[in-house]
């Protein structure tokens, strides 16, 4: 004997009704079978409504029973031949007749008694049960409709009545020694009292009238038929990668049932626990997919360490604190008790071992009845000032982690917290039992969908990383990036396991976000049709958006861009800047940038502020922290000006080349940055505060080359007044010219001497050999003294800063 149970998405109507008969067929000819129905799907709800409609004596429960008749009529026709509906047809027209003549008694009496709702409430499993019974036989299906209600006793607490499990497996062996039929047809959820008036079963009542049956027939296994394939390791609609469970222990089905995991609801499975029973969970819309195996030990302990994870909604703590507490027996005992008078569900408790403070996780609609009842519970200390007034936080959830492999396993609780901090997911409360198979977190509820992903990644996912990437500024730089992640992100899948979405993009104008991920392949027009805003609501949509290991990367040049970093680490949001404004703004604000990284473990990264893409910040780094001492640093900085003097022989403008320079796109977006010399005082200042040199752009000396009148106006002045300053720079030229050496705009730090301008070097200089737009820089340290460490290439173009960039976005997700 094998029981299934059919929920109510499975008999929602003929079409699927017919899925479930096929599934009873190919069972039947294998062996005996008891089939337990729920309703048509949103009929118990459609008749609470007609009862609940008529006690407030509005007669619009009329339509309802039409509409539930309808629907059952619909489906007899729909599902079972002309010639055999008949006496189907008129035993769904009796049952509508019967409950109106209920409805008609409520609307008049204008009073609904807990009997009279579940009388009610039964019949819509009494008619999915006999239509579907009927369906079968006229499949030529050899089946018996089975009177649960009859068989099944319970006490008289209606609507919440208790199984006498002694006179119920009595009736059940008796009938199945009396009766014989291949399969059995059952209603669910319907019992009676042993006078015969008709309760039933509660939440999840047709589970539990299948593990009845099973547990009473001493049958192999029950099967429970619905519309997911089986248990998942989390609520696939907050984790889209969440997976089927092969198999787990009743007690873990247990604990992801109860924070959350709809498949089953717990008490139900206890009569089939007690006798060992295995429990399947099966999708009647892909049968033929292995589902959920619930059984005595999940045979997974040596392999699956975590099962699954779940979350419970709407959650308020409440604490009860205070120094009266301490060492006196009997307060958490009163606590408890004002709870349970109440009929309060405590669903988490915590306590430390100060016993200064016992804090519950209560749902959030008891609070108003819990801090009344606790409030006079402990009225007397309160005025005593030995307990402070209740603390109560409201949105709240519980996350918590699944599995009987965590018991003895070290390092799970420790990866868990990693996941949650690393991601500025602050966790309130924490909750572990002794049996060590659940370990729950309190959360905010904005978190939550957060919280599962990150978890899900952690534990399940430890093959696929998601990054999800923000970018501000798409010019000269910001579009070659786009255009490299594009290119990369099949090799990022598959050879370093990471899936790299660009989940948002903003110019100074518009913005878009996808969570899902921005298609690459024309950015372009869904920008230009974004939402218009400024950097602040781009920024506040990232941080609602709240995506797991987000990195904002800043590709603008902008001031107001480089103020929200501060927002984004706090929230452990990674940055990766090539905007050079936040690094060399004053050094308190450099300072706390770097403080807030390390107290929230978000990577800040700027590698491209210096250099491009070349490894200057990191091998300044790795020297310093391997312990070597910087004692000089000798740079050529700027790739503007290093091609400005390398293509500048006099046979074009001096303005003309600068022209040719911005074209090729090494110039800040204003090139004045790049020829007063402002752009290497920042990488000078940026490099020796990462040195460990508290720094200001003050202390820096700047010999600029440049005409002061040069510099006034706008860029088009700027280029005018070039022209007109033309014999200045060929003056300069020449000079350098007649000595045999080139012209370098160099930065040098010596001992805390920061000095930036234009320098005559000569052939045997090791800045001389430097061509094109590149940069060099040269550490002469404790363990290079004499021949420095060299670093040299191209210090400037959108190709280079966007692969230095990109490098920035991949360290993030390893740090
Ligand atoms: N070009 C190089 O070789 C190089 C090398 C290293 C670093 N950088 C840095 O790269 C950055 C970008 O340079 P670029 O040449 O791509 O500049 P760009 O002018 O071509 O692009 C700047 C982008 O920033 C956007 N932007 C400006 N203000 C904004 C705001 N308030 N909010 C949102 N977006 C805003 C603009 O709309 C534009 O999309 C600069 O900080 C520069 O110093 C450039
Ligand atoms: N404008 C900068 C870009 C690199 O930071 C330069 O010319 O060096």
């Amino acid at each position: 004997m094998e029981v299934l149970k059919f929920g109510g998405s499975s008999v929602a109507n003929a079409n699927n009704i017919q899925k479930v008969i096929n599934i009873i067929q190919q069972k039947a000819n294998k062996q005996q079978i008891i089939v337990v129905v729920s309703a048509l799907s949103g009929i118990t709800d459609m008749l609470l409504q007609c009862c609940k409609t008529a006690a407030n004596g509005d007669d619009s429960y009329k339509s309802i029973i039409q509409e539930i008749e309808r629907r059952h009529l619909d489906t007899v026709r729909l599902l079972i031949d002309v010639t055999q509906q008949s006496s189907v047809l008129s035993y769904v027209k009796k049952q509508m007749n019967d409950i109106e003549d209920v409805c008609n008694g409520i609307y008049l009496l204008k009073e609904l008694s807990l009997r009279t709702k579940d009388r009610i409430a039964g019949y819509g499993e009494l008619l999915s049960s006999t239509i579907i019974c009927a369906a079968v036989k006229a499949q030529h299906i050899d089946a018996n409709w089975v009177d649960s209600g009859s068989l099944i006793i319970t006490n008289d607490h209606f609507g919440n009545a208790a199984v006498n499990f002694d006179s119920t497996n009595k009736n059940i062996e008796t009938y199945f020694q009396h009766n014989q039929a291949k399969v059995f047809i059952a209603p669910g959820f319907v019992a009676s009292t042993s006078s015969g008036l008709p309760t039933t079963l509660g939440r999840g009542g047709s589970d539990y009238t299948a593990a009845i049956f099973t547990a009473a027939t001493n049958a192999a296994c029950v099967e429970i038929w619905t519309d997911v394939t089986g248990m998942m390791t989390a609520d696939p609609r907050l984790v889209p990668n969440a997976k089927t469970i092969a198999t787990l222990s009743y007690q873990e089905a247990m604990e992801l049932s109860h924070f959350g995991a709809k498949v089953i609801y717990p008490p139900t499975i206890q009569p089939v626990m007690n006798k060992q029973i295995s429990v399947y969970i099966k999708n009647t819309f892909a049968p033929n997919e292995t589902g959920t195996l619930i059984q005595q030990n999940s045979n997974t302990q040596s392999e699956t360490i975590v099962t699954g994870i779940s979350s419970i909604n709407a959650i308020t703590l409440i604490s009860l604190e205070g120094s009266g507490m301490v060492g006196i027996p009997g307060f958490s005992k009163r606590l408890f008790e004002a709870l349970a008078a109440e009929k309060i569900n405590v669903i988490l408790i915590t306590q430390s071992s100060s016993e200064h403070a016992i804090c519950v996780g209560i749902n959030e609609a008891d609070v108003l009845a819990a801090t009344k009842a606790i409030d006079a519970a402990f009225e007397i200390e309160m005025l005593q000032k030995k307990i402070d007034p209740l603390v109560i936080e409201n949105n709240l959830a519980i996350v918590a982690l699944v599995g009987d492999g965590m018991k003895n396993h070290t390092g799970i609780s420790g990866k868990l917290f990693n996941a949650l901090g690393k991601n500025g997911i602050n966790i309130r409360a924490i909750a572990q039992g002794s049996s060590e198979r659940n370990i729950s977190t309190v959360i905010q509820k904005t978190d939550v969908k957060k919280a599962m992903n990150v978890i899900h990644e952690a534990f399940f996912e430890t093959v696929l990383k998601e990054i999800n990437v923000f970018i501000a500024g798409v010019g000269n730089v910001g579009s070659k990036l786009i255009e490299q992640i594009k290119k990369q992100q099949p090799f990022l899948r598959d050879q370093l396991r990471i899936k790299l979405k660009v989940a948002g993009i903003a110019n100074s104008k518009k913005y878009i976000i996808n969570e899902d991920g921005i298609a690459l392949d024309d950015w372009q027009t869904a920008l230009i049709n974004g939402t218009p805003a400024d950097i602040n609501e781009f920024n506040n949509a990232i941080i609602q958006h709240n995506l797991r290991n987000s990195v904002f990367v800043d590709v603008t040049a902008n001031n107001t861009v480089a103020t929200t970093y501060p927002t984004f680490l706090a929230k452990a949001i990674a940055v990766v800047a090539c905007n050079k404004v936040a690094c060399s703004a004053d050094y308190a604000s450099y300072k706390n940038l770097k403080l807030l990284s390390k107290e929230y473990n978000a990577p800040f990264l700027f590698e491209t502020n210096v250099g491009a893409g070349l490894p200057i910040i990191g091998t300044l780094n790795d020297l310093i922290s391997s312990g070597d001492k910087i004692h000089k640093m000798e740079a050529v900085l700027s790739g503007t000006l290093n091609f400005v003097f390398n293509n500048y022989d006099g046979t074009k403008s001096f303005a003309a080349v600068v022209k040719q320079a911005q074209l090729e796109g090494y110039t800040e977006p204003d090139p004045r940055l790049d020829l007063g010399g402002k752009d290497v005082m920042r990488k000078l200042l940026i490099l020796a505060r990462e040195n460990g040199d508290t720094i200001e752009m003050d202390d820096i000396a700047n010999h600029s080359f440049m005409p002061a009148a040069c510099m006034e106006g706008t860029v088009d002045d700027f280029y005018n007044s070039m022209e007109q300053h033309e014999q200045h720079f060929k003056n300069l030229l020449a000079e350098a010219n007649t000595q045999g050496c080139k012209l370098k705009f160099v930065a040098s730090y010596n001992q805390g001497k920061a000095i930036v301008g234009l320098q005559h070097i000569n052939p045997q200089h090791n800045l001389y050999h430097l061509y094109g737009k590149d940069n060099v820089v040269l550490f002469y340290t404790e363990r290079y003294p004499v021949q420095p460490l060299v670093i040299k290439g191209a210090g400037a173009g959108a190709d280079v800063t966007a692969s230095g960039i990109f490098a920035d976005i991949i360290r993030t997700s390893k740090l």
